[in-house]
């Protein structure tokens, strides 16, 4: 298997409060791995780490083999790992199309003097219908993204870090505001675009075990900023510390939020 992601030892305090500690963990080839934990327990900064955007305060972490501490997710993002945006968020009144030709443009370098260029640049206007297809949205290329779905508005995100053409993706609660009957379909519509666009691996932070349980091919949980367990599914649901420290703490979590 060929590792794509790795850290050794990775630490990274915030002033005195150590938020993460020695995580040793490696992501390699056609894996879905999910990090999971309670609330607290490191999963945003061991992302944030793993994506360029906050350096650790000691260890070592790789893509493909070259640090990447800290490098920004532009930078990153050059090299082949992409993060959904949220742009849908910061640009509400932008259309699917516009939305999507933010992230093709951003990737190819080019100035955000977007929508002059844009509509007369038939690559770029291609590469967002081809995004647009994968994710079911070409018959809502020129919706604003405020009046789409819930879940339009994430496979919509999700689409937006695709047109980086990026090896591996990371997704951040991708379901999360959906309703439960529609997260499967975009777990599936998203793993199967990832695969047809050549994804080589996904990291999916995630709360919903259901979800975790069924699409990924590890789990990685985090408690109190360390490693518990990293282990396949089968092996993470049989273990009864496992469900004690994580999976019972979650679950009554979501029963709650429902
Ligand atoms: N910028 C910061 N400054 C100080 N402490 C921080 C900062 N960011 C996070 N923390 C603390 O670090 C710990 C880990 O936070 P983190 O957001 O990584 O956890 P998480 O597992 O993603 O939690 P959640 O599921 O609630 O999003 C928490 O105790 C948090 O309060």
């Amino acid at each position: 298997m060929t590792v794509l992601i790795e850290t050794q030892g990775v630490g990274k305090a915030y002033g005195e409060f150590v938020a993460l500690d020695d995580i040793t963990l490696t992501i390699a080839e056609g894996e879905l791995v999910s990090i999971v934990g309670p609330n607290g327990a490191g999963k945003t900064t061991l992302v944030n780490v793993l994506t360029g955007l906050l350096k650790p305060t000691a260890g070592l972490v790789r893509f493909k083999g070259q640090d990447i501490a800290g490098i920004g997710p532009v930078k990153l993002a050059q090299r082949g790992m992409a993060r959904a945006f949220q742009l849908v968020h910061v640009f509400p009144e932008l259309t699917v199309s516009e939305t999507i030709a933010t992230a093709v443009v951003s990737q190819r370098g080019k100035s955000l003097d977007l929508f002059s260029s844009v509509r007369g640049d038939a690559g770029v206007n291609e590469r967002v219908r081809e995004v647009a297809a994968i994710f079911g949205l070409d018959g809502k290329l020129d919706t604003v993204s405020r009046l789409l779905s819930q879940g339009e508005k994430k496979l919509l995100d999700i689409a937006s870090a695709f047109a980086l053409s990026p090896e591996v993706i990371l997704l951040d609660e991708p379901t999360s505001g959906v309703s439960s009957g529609d997260k499967h379909g975009i777990m599936t519509t998203l793993i199967g675009a990832a695969k047809r666009a050549g994804v080589k691996a996904i990291i999916l932070v995630e709360h919903d075990m259901d979800l975790v349980a069924e699409y990924s091919s590890r789990i990685v949980a985090l408690k109190g900023g360390k490693v518990l367990a990293d282990r396949a599914p089968k092996e993470f649901f049989e273990d009864p510390d496992i469900i004690a420290n994580i999976v019972g703490k979650l679950v009554g979590r979501l029963a709650k939020a429902n």
